[in-house]
């Protein structure tokens, strides 16, 4: 495969090509140590989500300030608009002229016609694909090549009919010479082949497009993940990767238990995922927790979704009773297919894209529906999707006091099963950073309702003890998943200083001379813990 961007490559990595349908894939030359970082590149294409166009900059996506005040890591101090059209901002003016040279000489003619409506995040990028299409003969970021757009299947579907009305969008916007049939094909293959670029909180900030990134096939069960830091995606290794392994990230919340997570990307990347844990079962696996339910009647749980064929109706089959009491679940309401089907009755997920907080509040009563199943264990999905959402709702709006309880079941209750080793997981640093700031929130204005609230409910409480131990962990777990003076770790400092002097010098010592467990730093989390869990079960 002879494709300009793929010169970028590192000796340590290669294309091969696995044949359909999985097409491209990028392979370990050597054998890699967890943590290693195999790629790092500023990508062809990145735009900022639409809605955060006046926070954030255009060229390196770094942001004033991400989702809610005082919440998410501010990377820049400040950003400035184009003079021209005031539509696009950036952070420095090295930014803006890197930028401007690249794609926002033409760009910004486009969006003084187009303002107010500026087009939706996906269309501005095609826009700025096209705009780089007509200025440079090479083939940049792969639309040249075979990377896959999947337009085949989608021909004579809903999807085909929206992709086409965005590249006409697209086409007429940009006045690009290309015909629409071309358009198309990079709509399709921008659809297959971008990434969301997200914060360390995990907050999205934008989209990007990279010929060599997109080269990085999916597994529900990644051995590489991606980060993003002033302006760049480095991919890097979770765990060792033997020399000629793929190296595989994931492209969806790999928290969905196994039906889900088929849907989700047959529905979004047009694909059967053919990883291990979709795969059939090789006899030497061990549980997937993911796809686990509970039995109702003795609380053991029940580890289903290994079959040959899983999208068939006989899917299910296996699971008809309980291994550990025997109970026949019977044909309804307790086999396992007859549970999905009620948990998707319930139209978890059908609120529009901004939340409010009788949507919150729609979503939470629905969850405590299907608690009262007794069937799904909390590590499931939709509980783990329905909280992540709630909790990016609640933090965004400082609703503190909620927003600790979800912490406290996602930290306690779905973290460590899901993502047993803390090593190398960045999602499990983004969960424990948000804990910390929710937590250094509360105790920076005590007298706020939210803390007040949960000042009545956890008198016993030791906040600075939880939130010490919660900065010293991911102290000493950010080099490891970030690299050496990463931004990340920059802010965890300026929140661990923030935290020692709002507690002044006279109390400084006692964490600072003091193990974890001196401190018993275990014992207060637990409080933490006992405080979610008993608002859980009485929602
Ligand atoms: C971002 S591209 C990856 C590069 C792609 N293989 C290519 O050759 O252009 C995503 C597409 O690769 C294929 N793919 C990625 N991961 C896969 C997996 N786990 N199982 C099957 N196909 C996969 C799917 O066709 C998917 O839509």
């Amino acid at each position: 495969m002879k494709s300009e961007f793929l010169a970028e490559l590192p000796s340590s990595l290669a294309v091969k090509d696995f044949g359909s349908p999985r097409g491209h894939g990028i392979v370990a030359e050597t054998n890699l140590p967890a943590g290693r970082k195999v790629l790092s590149k500023h990508p062809t294409v990145m735009v900022p989500n639409s809605d955060a166009r006046n926070t954030t900059c255009a060229r390196c996506l770094q942001t004033v300030s991400a989702s809610g005040p005082g919440i998410a890591p501010a990377t820049v101090e400040s950003v400035f608009p184009c003079e021209d059209c005031g539509v696009t901002f950036y952070c420095s003016k090295s930014c803006e002229i890197i930028d401007r040279k690249r794609f926002h000489q033409e760009e910004c003619q486009i969006l003084q016609k187009l303002t107010p409506r500026i087009p939706p995040t996906l269309v501005v990028l095609v826009m700025r694909l096209l705009i780089l299409e007509g200025t440079h003969a090479d083939d940049l970021f792969g639309l040249k090549s075979p990377l896959l757009s999947h337009l085949d299947k989608k021909f004579e579907t809903e999807e085909y009919a929206s992709i086409a009305l965005m590249a006409k969008g697209a086409k007429e916007f940009s006045g690009t010479k290309l015909p629409l049939e071309g358009v198309i094909e990079i709509v399709g293959k921008t659809i297959i082949n971008a990434v969301t670029v997200v914060n360390p909180l995990f907050d999205s900030v934008g989209l990007m497009i990279d010929g060599l990134i997109a080269m990085f096939n999916h597994s529900c069960n990644p051995n590489a993940f991606f980060i993003f830091e002033k302006g760049k995606i480095t991919v890097r290794t979770g765990r060792k990767i033997a020399q000629g392994e793929e190296i595989c990230v994931s492209y969806i919340d790999n928290t969905l238990a196994l039906p889900n997570r088929l849907k989700t990307l047959s529905q979004r990347y047009f694909f059967i995922c053919s990883c291990e844990s979709c795969l059939p079962p090789t006899g030497l696996d061990t549980p997937d927790y993911r796809n686990d339910f509970v039995c109702a009647k003795c609380g053991s749980a029940l580890h289903p979704y290994r079959s040959q064929d899983v999208l068939s109706p006989g899917f299910y089959n296996n699971y008809k009773s309980c291994p550990n009491c025997g109970i026949v679940f019977g044909n309804q309401p307790r086999t396992i297919e007859a549970i999905d089907n009620r948990i998707s009755a319930l139209k978890l997920h059908d609120s529009s894209p901004i939340m409010t907080t009788a949507d919150a509040d729609k979503l939470l009563a629905k969850l405590a529906l299907v608690r009262d199943l007794k069937v799904v264990p909390l590590h499931r999905s939709p509980f783990t999707t329905s909280i992540q959402r709630l909790l990016t709702f609640h933090v965004s709006q400082e609703s503190l006091a909620i927003a600790l309880k979800l912490i406290g079941i996602e930290y306690f209750y779905q973290d460590p099963v899901l993502w047993p080793a803390l090593e190398m997981q960045a999602v499990r640093l983004a969960h424990m950073a948000r804990f910390s700031i929710v937590l250094l929130l509360v105790m920076l204005d005590p007298t706020s309702p939210q803390s007040q609230e949960l000042a009545s409910d956890l008198p016993t409480i030791d906040l600075g003890v939880c939130l010490w131990g919660l900065l010293d962990v991911m102290d000493r777990l950010i080099p490891r998943v970030y690299g050496e003076n990463s931004q990340f770790q920059a802010y965890l400092k300026e929140q661990k200083s923030r935290f020692l002097s709002f507690i002044g010098d006279d109390y400084q010592g006692r964490f600072t001379s003091q193990t974890l467990e001196q401190l018993r730093w275990n014992a207060e989390m637990d409080k933490i813990r006992k405080f979610s869990i008993t608002w859980w079960e009485n929602l």
